[in-house]
């Protein structure tokens, strides 16, 4: 049985031992769970199941711009106040001598207090964790054969991911060598959480938090002690029932905690929607690329799409015309930060940045500081049509790199969920960079 197949099989261990038989029972325990908690469903939203988005939340009634959306007491959010009125969670910290400070990233936190209490018979909050998906489609589950097929940007991303959980959970294991579970005598690393349980918390995190305002947050636990742990602000929160609303480019949503007790959150919509259809919130305005690596989704003609280039790119470009770049022009641009920023965008063309370091990669002939900062730090619309075709060229690589992957990844005879989700997106590049030549 493989590493992830065992993470799956607990998941619906939990479920089953909840008594939840299906998704609809599932979300009318859930209902049941956060009426108890004092939730009332003011705007009548129902789980469903949509062809384009999967799992997602509709409204029995009609909605109209700023009507709410969903109000849900706050003392339902699984937030830094929760961690620190938890008497287990804090037993278990407590158990450790001088535990490190400023070490944890909140989100990393968060992702162990879900997998401590998915381990838990007896947890508050079982019902709302056998709600949460039991795979993710990040690009970060692909396959190892998959992975070939992975753009570089994409592909640096997971290492980044990837480090930055093992590192969390070395980590963990460290400071917990001695720890065993109270509920079943256990040692909690590596027996009862495993690396694979951590890294499916950590998407679950990572994919269905909502930003609180931290410094609300903090008001309200003077003397935090999980607050001199972590090295980052407490400004996520797991949202049951909230965390079930789907992304789209186009939702305008507008978030606030109540100031007056009972504290609630709340969120607005800024449209409307008719009865039944799918209701969305904005996770941002996102390009696919993050869309992907950060939720594993990404959405077709999204109107925040850019296609981000990178120095390398365009030192392929230069090989392939036999250009040798001076190395102060790689200084400048590093130093000068010119290699960030460098997109083109389907209506807009190419970024300043990226005209910028063709130009001086490409035509500029000096190489002296002074000269360069000119270029940069002068109007580029001048100098773009001198690059032109380079840009052209630089797209039409770029376009030639994707259809080898997407020919890759189509040669597999089955392939992950992320896999398939890598693929879409896929297209969807190469479709945007076809759309980009022909308006070029
Ligand atoms: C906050 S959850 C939303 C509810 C989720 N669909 C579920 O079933 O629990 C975020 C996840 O939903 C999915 N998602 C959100 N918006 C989407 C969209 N427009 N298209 C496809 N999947 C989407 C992605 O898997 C994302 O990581």
């Amino acid at each position: 049985m493989g590493r992830t197949h065992r993470v799956r099989s607990r998941i619906r261990k939990r479920r089953a031992e909840s008594g939840a038989d299906s998704d609809s029972d599932i979300f009318n325990e859930l209902h049941r769970y956060l009426g108890r908690a004092g939730w009332r469903n003011e705007s009548r939203l129902s789980v469903r199941t949509f062809q384009s988005t999967g799992r997602g939340l509709c409204s029995k009634q009609n909605l109209h711009p700023n009507d709410l959306l969903i109000r849900v007491p706050f003392h339902c959010l699984i937030s830094l106040k929760t961690l620190e009125h938890d008497p287990d969670f804090n037993a278990l910290f407590n158990s450790v001598e001088n535990f490190p400070q400023k070490e944890l990233s909140f989100q990393g936190l968060l992702a162990f207090y879900v997998i401590f209490h998915q381990h838990r018979a007896q947890s508050q909050h079982q019902t709302y964790m056998t709600t949460i998906p039991e795979f993710f489609t990040n690009p970060f589950f692909c396959a190892k054969q998959e992975l070939h097929f992975l753009p570089d940007a994409i592909l640096e991303k997971i290492v980044a991911q990837n480090q930055e959980i093992k590192a969390f959970y070395e980590l963990l294991s460290k400071e917990f060598t001695s720890a065993v579970c109270e509920c079943c005598s256990s040692p909690l690393f590596p027996n009862i959480f495993g690396l694979d349980q951590l890294k499916w918390a950590y998407f679950a995190v990572n994919s269905r938090c909502v930003y609180v305002d931290p410094k609300v947050v903090v008001g309200w636990v003077p003397n935090s002690y999980f607050l001199r742990l972590i090295k980052d602000e407490p400004k996520l929160a797991l949202a049951p029932f909230i965390d079930l609303l789907n992304h789209s480019d186009s939702a305008n949503t507008i978030s606030q905690i109540t100031s007056n007790e009972p504290f609630q959150y709340e969120l607005y919509t800024q449209r409307g929607y008719s009865r039944y259809e799918q209701v969305f919130i904005n996770y941002g305005e996102l390009p696919n690329s993050k869309l992907l690596v950060e939720y594993g989704f990404y959405i077709p003609g999204n109107k925040h799409d850019f296609f981000e280039m990178a120095l390398t790119d365009i030192e392929l470009l230069m090989k392939s015309r036999n250009v040798v770049g001076h190395r102060n022009k790689f200084k400048f641009i590093r130093d000068h930060n010119l290699d960030q920023q460098m997109f083109i965008h389907r209506d807009e063309g190419p970024s300043h940045n990226l005209v910028v370091a063709l130009y001086l990669l490409l035509v500029e002939e000096s190489v002296f500081p002074n000269v360069l900062s000119q270029v940069a730090f002068g109007s580029s619309e001048h100098f773009e049509s001198l690059i032109h075709d380079e840009i052209r060229t630089l797209v039409q690589l770029k376009l030639e790199e994707y259809e080898k992957f997407l020919k890759g990844l189509e040669d597999f005879t089955s392939r992950t969920e992320s896999g398939e989700v890598v693929l879409g997106y896929l297209k969807e590049c190469i479709s945007y960079l076809s759309k980009f030549l022909c308006n070029y």
